[in-house]
């Protein structure tokens, strides 16, 4: 019995010590991996170093844990307060590198590929981020960009002499307005061979003598057809004014001729009414029927002349009346001739003036006017709205190698194909250059996504042929879907990333880019 509770005793003992030995060499592991942390976080503040080492120190004498626990405690609270000082540290570091690339996407004359850049940058810069090392790629990408701008820059300066290389950019960027703005012009149709030169002329490098001239001829052609639209309106005018005027006339000549009339048979009836009054007169002093008979007689004789002249007389009134009638209906009927051809004519310049001359399609303006429209439908009713940009892919290309008509050709083939695959709720039009801008409504982005390379691989699949060369053409969409957070701009500005991203992907490719 003895032997046993000694066998049992000698047992737990010898656990005992075992458990102690593990407690021992885990406790070892753990400082060993708490000193091998605690040198890797040095450098970040001197007194977290000096707790650290500490406690470095502390661990490898192997000095009891429960003595160390208000230190390890007062320096978790360091920690606390360095964690906090770091969030900070993340937020200024985006704070300023967006401030950063703010100022510089204020700079006038960026060239469109920078600003592009930049725009993709600054969206990158705006995402969350746990630590401040994340933002040193976007550092970097901003530094090169802020080394191109400065470049930039010094090139112009240095080219003081070269004004075509000076206002390139800018030239660039009124050849495109100027290039819009005509195509809005296409109402003036007297001009519409002019506006085509133009446009023509505006599509090569333009030295800034060139472009000037193309201005001055645009203004013109606006001056020239203000006017012919001014003369027109005052042609109707004064056709208004003088069917009025002559209408007028009548009325008043036709109751002048109704007074007189009036008069007359006003002077007729007091003559009839005396004559009746004296035949009653008369014939109560008739003394024989002989008499009696003679004196009716006469009497109504000239009761039935009287009578006959008013008759003609109210006929008159009726023809008199008729007549003016008849030349107001003519008047009238004229007008409503001019007024309706000048209706269409104004109704025609708005849909001419909506449209793009050349591809037929709705132009910029009237991609305006149903964004906002859309918009407004997507705040009230909530349905998803879907904006997308297309572009042709190395345009530039078919122009230089088969000449400007057959780019136009492309650019009207490409227009008819993409809208003859849309439904009728949707809405393209020619955003500019090669450029398309489509809205869809009430469509998800994966509904989109499959719609939209159906219609790229479209366009892929048209049989182009110039100078009998088969050329393949293709397109790249960018698109997103509008959302609460959006203004028309920023949801514009996210399917241009997007596109931008299908070209540098490759280009003949969808991206979408919906809201982060
Ligand atoms: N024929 C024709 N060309 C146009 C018209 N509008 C713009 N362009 C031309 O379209 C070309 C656009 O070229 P870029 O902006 O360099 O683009 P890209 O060659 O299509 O290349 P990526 O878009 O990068 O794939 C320019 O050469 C313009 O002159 C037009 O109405 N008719």
């Amino acid at each position: 019995m003895q032997d046993d509770t000694q066998k049992q005793l000698a047992n737990a003992l010898k656990a005992r010590k075992a458990l102690e030995d593990t407690y021992e060499a885990q406790f070892k592991i753990l400082a060993q991996f708490v000193s091998r942390l605690s040198l890797a976080c040095k450098g970040v503040d001197v007194d977290l170093d000096n707790r650290l080492a500490k406690l470095r120190t502390e661990l490898n004498r192997g000095t009891d844990l429960e003595k160390l626990l208000p230190f390890i405690e007062a320096t978790s609270d360091n920690l606390k307060l360095l964690e906090s000082r770091h969030q900070a540290d993340i937020q200024s570091m985006q704070q300023g590198l967006a401030d950063a690339g703010k100022l510089l996407q204020q700079q006038k004359g960026l060239p469109d590929q920078l600003r592009r850049d930049l725009r993709l940058l600054l969206g990158k810069v705006g995402q969350p981020s746990a630590t401040v090392h994340a933002f040193l790629p976007h550092l970097t990408e901003l530094t090169k960009l802020y080394q191109n701008v400065l470049q930039a820059k010094q090139q112009l300066a240095n080219s003081d002499d070269d004004d075509d290389v000076r206002y390139g950019h800018i030239c660039r960027q009124i050849s495109v307005e100027l290039t819009n703005l005509l195509s809005e012009l296409a109402f003036a149709e007297e001009s519409a061979a002019e506006i085509d030169e133009i446009r023509l002329s505006l599509l090569g490098k333009l030295p800034i003598d060139a472009l000037l001239e193309a201005c001055l001829k645009t203004i013109g052609i606006i001056i020239s057809s203000i006017n012919r639209e001014r003369q027109s309106a005052e042609h109707f005018l004064l056709k208004l004014n003088d069917a009025l005027t002559s209408v007028q006339q009548s009325v008043v000549s036709s109751l002048s001729a109704s007074t007189d009339l009036k008069q007359k048979m006003l002077v007729l009836n007091q003559q009839i009414e005396l004559q009746i009054d004296h035949l009653s007169h008369v014939s109560q002093k008739a003394t024989s029927l002989e008499q009696l008979k003679l004196l009716v007689s006469d009497k109504l004789t000239a009761i039935t002349g009287s009578l006959r002249e008013k008759e003609q007389l109210e006929q008159q009134e009726r023809q008199q009346l008729l007549l003016t009638l008849g030349s107001m209906e003519q008047r009238l009927g004229e007008l409503e001739t001019d007024a309706g051809t000048f209706k269409k004519r104004i109704a025609e310049q708005n849909f001419r003036s909506l449209q793009d001359a050349l591809t037929e399609i709705p132009n910029r303006a009237a991609f305006d006017e149903r964004y906002q429209l859309e918009i407004k439908r997507w705040q009230r009713y909530k349905k998803p709205l879907c904006v997308v940009l297309a572009d042709v892919d190395h345009f530039k290309n078919i122009n230089d190698s088969y000449g400007h008509s057959a780019g136009d050709k492309t650019l009207k083939v490409i227009a008819k194909t993409l809208k003859l695959n849309l439904r009728e709720t949707d809405f393209i039009a020619r955003y500019g250059g090669e450029e398309f801008i489509m809205l869809f409504p009430e469509t998800e982005l994966a509904e989109l996504e499959k719609r939209l390379n159906a219609l790229r691989e479209k366009i892929g699949k048209i049989p182009f042929k110039f100078k009998n060369v088969n050329v393949p053409i293709t397109i790249s969409f960018g698109a997103t879907r509008f959302t609460e957070q959006d203004t028309n701009r920023s949801a514009f500005d996210r399917a241009d990333e997007a596109l931008y991203e299908a070209k540098k992907a490759g280009r003949d490719k969808v991206i979408l880019k919906p809201a982060s």
